[in-house]
């Protein structure tokens, strides 16, 4: 079996570049294996699509790298520490540095737009309510939504105007490393569009850089700048698109071959170079 990582083998010391470096993560619930010896490293400044199968593990991952799952063994350094090694108030400096938006938007359903936006501040930061306010109207046009959206409950906007207030309290702190969870699952292929658009502008113009666990061809051929497949509690090919389409891995081939793949435009027959 080819094994297409392109980056250093597993023992190596991380890359100036590497923002996220994981090695050798092992993760376990039980008896059971979810990783395996997983990794990985995330570059500053790129937009990492984190693929594989269902129940595979991404989500384990993105858990474990947050520091919200114990690992068995391994090492996880987020911006070159290791959160297991940070004292609690270290280890909240780091946790600013980051947004998260979880698959399900995970808004809190009590609270309105603004005060959801909010919270991160309150939790972590001491700021006048005037300032949060200010914040959080920016951080509503920053994800196009208009400023009126401030005051509504979540049950009163739809499903893609969820995931925009959830990206906007993602960005309450301007964190460096966005985390996102299946960003565009239960969007119609145009929300979805827009988002992925919206997350490749915020991107750019903030510098951010962005693992974004998809199922989304489209948005993997669209905004992703590497892809990392995982598979058999390893990440088993890691590369752009052009390296996926290369890999003779059973999932990865399937994946990147597929009859949906080729609808997202993703293949020789768009220009992606298959050659080895
Ligand atoms: N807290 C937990 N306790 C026990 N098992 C867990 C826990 N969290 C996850 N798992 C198991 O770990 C496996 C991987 O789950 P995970 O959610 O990471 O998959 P995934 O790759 O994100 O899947 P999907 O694409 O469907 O979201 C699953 O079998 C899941 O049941």
């Amino acid at each position: 079996m080819q094994l297409d990582t392109e980056r250093a083998p597993p023992h190596a010391e991380p890359n100036d570049d590497a923002i996220i470096h994981v090695r050798d993560l092992v993760v376990a619930f039980g008896e059971r294996k979810i990783l395996k010896g997983l990794s990985l490293d995330v570059r500053r400044g790129e937009i990492l699509g984190f693929v594989g199968a269902s129940g595979g593990g991404k989500s384990v991952l993105t858990r474990t790298i947050l520091g919200l799952v114990p690992k068995v063994s391994g090492t996880v350094q987020v911006f070159g520490e290791d959160l297991d090694a940070l004292s609690f108030e270290e280890r909240r400096k780091v946790e600013q540095r980051w947004g998260v938006l979880f698959q399900q938007g995970a808004l809190f359903s009590s609270l309105t737009v603004k005060q959801n936006i909010q919270f991160p501040m309150r939790e972590f930061l001491t700021m006048s309510q005037r300032l949060m306010n200010e914040v959080a109207l920016a951080k509503v046009e920053m994800v196009g939504l208009p400023p009126d959206v401030l005051e509504k409950m979540p049950s009163e906007l739809s499903g893609g105007m969820i995931k925009r207030v959830a990206l906007a309290r993602a960005l309450a702190l301007d964190p460096e490393i966005l985390f996102l969870d299946e960003p565009t699952s239960g969007l119609d292929p145009i929300g979805a569009g827009e988002f992925d658009d919206l997350i490749a502008t915020l991107q750019q113009t903030l510098g951010l850089t962005v693992f974004m666990v998809t199922h989304d061809l489209d948005s993997l051929h669209s905004v992703c700048d590497r892809i990392a497949a995982l598979a058999d509690g390893k990440v088993i090919a890691v590369g752009p698109i052009e390296t996926m389409l290369k890999s003779d891995h059973p999932w990865v081939h399937a994946y990147f071959h597929g009859k949906r793949a080729r609808a997202a435009g993703i293949g020789p027959q768009n220009g992606h170079d298959e050659g080895r």
